[in-house]
């Protein structure tokens, strides 16, 4: 064989990592003939075994070497002339050998000797020009990058491009080898006039390649779920807490001061959150009310009453310093629920029942935002006239109540029906039976996967049952799966985190 009638081309190093898993005869032959069915032209090997072994396989030019760990010296690849005998009875066509400055075993003389004797061609795996000077003074076939950047120091990321070129002044014969991990950079070292480039790790290297990938993915994670300053602001409280994924890293709670308007309301927050700075990448907003193009609007004024159209986005983001997003609560606890808790990331609508009715919608993916999902102001199906919230919610049960004689609040009526007054149980069959209804249209108008039920009303003990019970009559492709919502009064917070992520 003369170097002059070869075209190496592109040469695979087939090397398991050592007692890897693929560390095996048939795994290196198998990556040999794969790499040879897809163009590569030559192939490095290492040990006279599995050189025999991709031999027996294949007829393509083998670069032989044996690496060993020596005490007295700190040359690896095929430090002995018994090395070299070993892999020209292995069957190499080329041996390559460290061609470093450093104290070895054998002399290169010594080991060309033992090469050219069998007939075979030389590759010096060099670090430096001058590595390759003093092996191609001796009578070397090729020059190689290879121990570039292995002899001192930390192990660089690039290839030493510059080095091939320097080569190039020397020798036409240059094999580019180290840290060539993409087509790219094999094209930049064949510019630089290689003859032919090495690649290894990147193509053979199945556990170092899998760890780069696993690296890139681990670091964008981290840098997506960076945490979140999320705020739900409520009629009578606040609720803001440091949140990344799922997990509340801190929290704090403040009255909502209902006079004082919005600009007060976030000020508040500002000056409560203080000491979060620098914690958080984003602000998420989950607020009662409507929310259209990051501006806020009132829906029912005696919730809150909030201007319309307070550019809440524009301001929250100039006062917290990181861009911010925002949404109705409702519609950021429909998608926490979706996203994390009972909704299991399939379209989910989401009902919480309590003083009001609030609502959210999340198909394909995706959250309705806006209007959409305010149930509570639905027309009651009573009187065509008044909102739906108003024969329902903890308010309407509570009038109800009253107006039966018995002044208390709904959690009391709860208990009072589970004594078993049958005032108290009536009260709730109501409600129930309403909410059945809106479950019902629901069903009819998005065909969710679950209905979601929260909310002080919709959590209280036997309300979900209840609801449950009016629905049985439904033919079963019809009905709606109604299920108890499980993330608690935190949906919000981590819906609206999730959100102003995605949003970035
Ligand atoms: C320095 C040294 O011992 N290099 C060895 C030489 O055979 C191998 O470990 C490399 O895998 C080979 O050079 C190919 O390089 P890369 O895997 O970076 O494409």
């Amino acid at each position: 064989m003369r170097k002059e009638d070869l075209n190496l081309s592109l040469i695979v190093s087939c090397q398991p990592v050592p007692d890897g898993a693929m560390d095996g005869a048939i795994f290196v032959s198998g990556f040999a003939r794969s790499a040879l069915a897809a163009g590569a032209r030559a192939l490095r090997i290492e040990s006279s075994t599995y050189v025999a072994a991709v031999r027996a396989a294949v007829d393509a030019p083998i670069i032989g070497i044996v690496k060993r760990d020596l005490d007295d010296s700190p040359v690896r690849i095929t430090p002995f002339v018994v090395d070299v005998e070993a892999l020209a009875d292995a069957g190499a066509d080329i041996i390559a050998f460290d061609a470093t400055d450093r104290p070895r075993p054998a002399t290169i003389e010594a080991l060309l000797a033992a090469i050219k004797a069998r007939g075979l061609l030389s590759m010096a795996d060099c670090s430096c020009l001058d590595d390759a000077r003093r092996a191609l003074a001796a009578g070397v076939d090729f020059v190689g990058t290879t121990m570039s950047g292995y002899v001192s120091g930390p192990e660089p990321v690039d290839p030493d491009i510059a080095l091939i070129a320097a080569m190039r002044q020397l020798t036409p014969y240059v094999i580019a080898e180290g840290r060539i991990r993409t087509p790219e950079q094999a094209a930049e070292a064949v510019c630089a006039g290689a003859c032919a480039v090495v690649v290894g790790s990147a193509i053979t290297r199945t556990e170092h390649v899998t760890s780069w990938f696993h690296d890139a993915v681990s670091a964008a994670f981290s840098q997506r779920e960076a945490a979140t300053l999320a705020i739900d602001i409520g009629g009578t409280k606040t609720l803001a807490a440091l949140v990344r994924g799922t997990q509340i890293l801190a929290e704090a709670t403040i009255l909502t001061s209902r006079e004082a308007g919005p600009d007060a309301w976030l000020a508040a927050m500002a000056e409560q959150t203080s000491s979060w700075k620098g914690q958080y990448e984003q602000v998420g907003i989950a607020a009662t009310g409507l929310i259209r193009e990051g501006c806020w609007s009132a829906l029912n004024p005696a919730t809150l009453a909030i201007p319309d159209d307070y550019p809440l986005v524009a301001q929250a983001s100039k006062l917290f310093g990181k861009p911010a997003f925002a949404v109705n609560d409702a519609q950021a606890a429909a998608w926490g629920e979706y996203r994390f808790g009972a909704g299991n990331n399939e379209d989910t609508v989401f009902l919480t029942i309590s003083t009001g009715i609030g609502g959210g919608v999340v198909v394909n993916g995706r959250p309705l935002l806006g209007l959409a999902g305010h149930f509570g102001l639905l027309r009651a199906p009573t009187d065509g006239q008044s909102p739906l919230e108003d024969v329902v919610s903890g308010r309407w049960m509570a009038a109800k109540a009253t107006a039966s004689g018995h002044p208390i609040e709904a959690p009391e009526i709860f208990e009072q029906a589970r004594r078993g007054e049958t005032w108290a149980q009536a009260i709730i069959a109501r409600s129930a039976a309403r909410v059945a209804l809106l479950c019902r249209d629901i069903q009819m108008m998005f065909a969710p996967k679950r209905i979601v039920m929260g909310g002080g009303i919709g959590l209280a003990p036997g309300y979900l049952e209840a609801v449950r019970a009016q629905l049985t009559e439904l033919p079963h492709h019809l009905a709606p799966h109604l299920v108890a919502a499980s993330l608690g009064p935190r949906a919000g917070i981590i819906g609206a985190s999730d959100l102003a992520g995605r949003h970035r």
